[in-house]
C-alpha cells in the first residue's frame, strides 16, 4: 500500500524545492498549486468561479487571478468560497493521480495548507518545512515579483509554523540547501527502514 507523505509549510517555506528534491530521490512527487492551477483552467471550474464572485474576476473571459487573490486573501468567506469550488477538483484528481501510482512505495503529497484543508487526514506521515518568517517573505517577493503586503496577506490566511510543527512527524528547516538536504536524507532513511520492518 503506497504511503502518502504529507508535505507543507508556509508560503516560501520551500516546500515545492523540498518536494523538488524528494523526485530527485526517484519519489513521485503531487503539488497541489500546480494541479489547482490546471483544474481551473477547466470549463466546470471556470463555471462556478463565474457563478460565485461574477465576471469581476475576469479579464477578456481569461480569469485574473490575481484580482481573484486580492478578493479571498482579504475575505476570509469569499476564500471559503473559492476553496470549496477547487478542493474538491483537486482532491479527484488527486486519486485518479494516486491510482496510477499505486506500486509505489512513497508519494509525496504537497500543500501548504495541508492542515488548513483537512487534508492532512489522509497522509501515513507529515512533514513540515520551516524557514525564518522574514527570510520567506524575502523569497516570496523575489520569486513573484510581488509586495511584503500582498505576502503577508496570504500569510494571515495560513497557520503558522508552530502550529503545523505541532501536528507533524518531520520538521525540515530550510534556512540552507545543506539542511534541507540533510533533512531529506533523514527522513528517506527513517521512512526506508520503518517500511522494511513493517
Ligand atoms: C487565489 C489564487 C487564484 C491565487 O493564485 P496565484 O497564482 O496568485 O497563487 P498560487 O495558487 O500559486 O498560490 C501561491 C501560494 O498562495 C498560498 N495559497 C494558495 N491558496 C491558498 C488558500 N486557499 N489558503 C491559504 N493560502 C493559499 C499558498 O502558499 C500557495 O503556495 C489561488 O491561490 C487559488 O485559487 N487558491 C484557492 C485554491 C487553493 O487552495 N489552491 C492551492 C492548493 S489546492
Ligand atoms: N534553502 C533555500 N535557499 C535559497 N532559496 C531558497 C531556498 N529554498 C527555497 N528557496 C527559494 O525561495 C522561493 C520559495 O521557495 P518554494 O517555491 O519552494 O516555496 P513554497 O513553500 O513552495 O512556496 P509557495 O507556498 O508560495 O508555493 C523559491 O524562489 C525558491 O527557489
Amino acid at each position: 500500500m503506497t504511503k502518502i507523505i504529507g508535505l507543507t509549510g508556509g508560503i516560501g517555506s520551500g516546500k515545492t524545492t523540498v518536494a523538488n528534491e524528494f523526485a530527485s530521490h526517484g519519489i513521485p512527487i503531487y503539488i497541489t498549486d500546480l494541479e489547482a492551477k490546471k483544474l481551473m483552467q477547466s470549463d466546470v471550474v471556470l463555471k462556478k468561479i463565474r457563478e460565485a464572485f461574477d465576471d469581476s474576476v475576469f479579464e477578456n473571459d481569461v480569469l485574473n487571478r490575481e484580482k481573484l487573490s486580492e478578493i479571498v486573501f482579504n475575505n476570509p468567506e469569499s476564500l471559503k468560497i473559492l476553496n470549496s469550488i477547487v478542493h474538491p477538483a483537486v482532491k479527484e484528481h488527486f486519486q485518479n493521480w494516486l491510482a496510477k501510482h499505486s506500486k509505489e512505495q512513497f508519494i509525496i503529497y504537497e500543500s501548504a495548507i495541508l492542515f488548513e484543508s483537512g487534508s492532512y487526514k489522509d497522509c501515513d506521515f507529515i512533514i513540515n518545512v520551516i524557514a525564518p518568517l522574514e527570510i520567506r517573505i524575502q523569497r516570496v517577493i523575489l520569486r513573484d515579483k510581488t509586495t511584503r503586503e500582498k505576502v503577508l496577506d496570504r500569510m494571515k490566511n495560513q497557520w503558522n509554523d508552530e502550529e503545523k510543527s505541532s501536528k507533524s512527524d518531520f520538521i525540515i528547516d530550510n534556512t540552507s540547501m545543506k539542511a534541507l538536504k540533510l533533512g531529506i536524507v533523514k527522513i528517506l532513511n527513517f521512512l526506508r527502514i520503518k517500511q522494511m520492518n513493517s
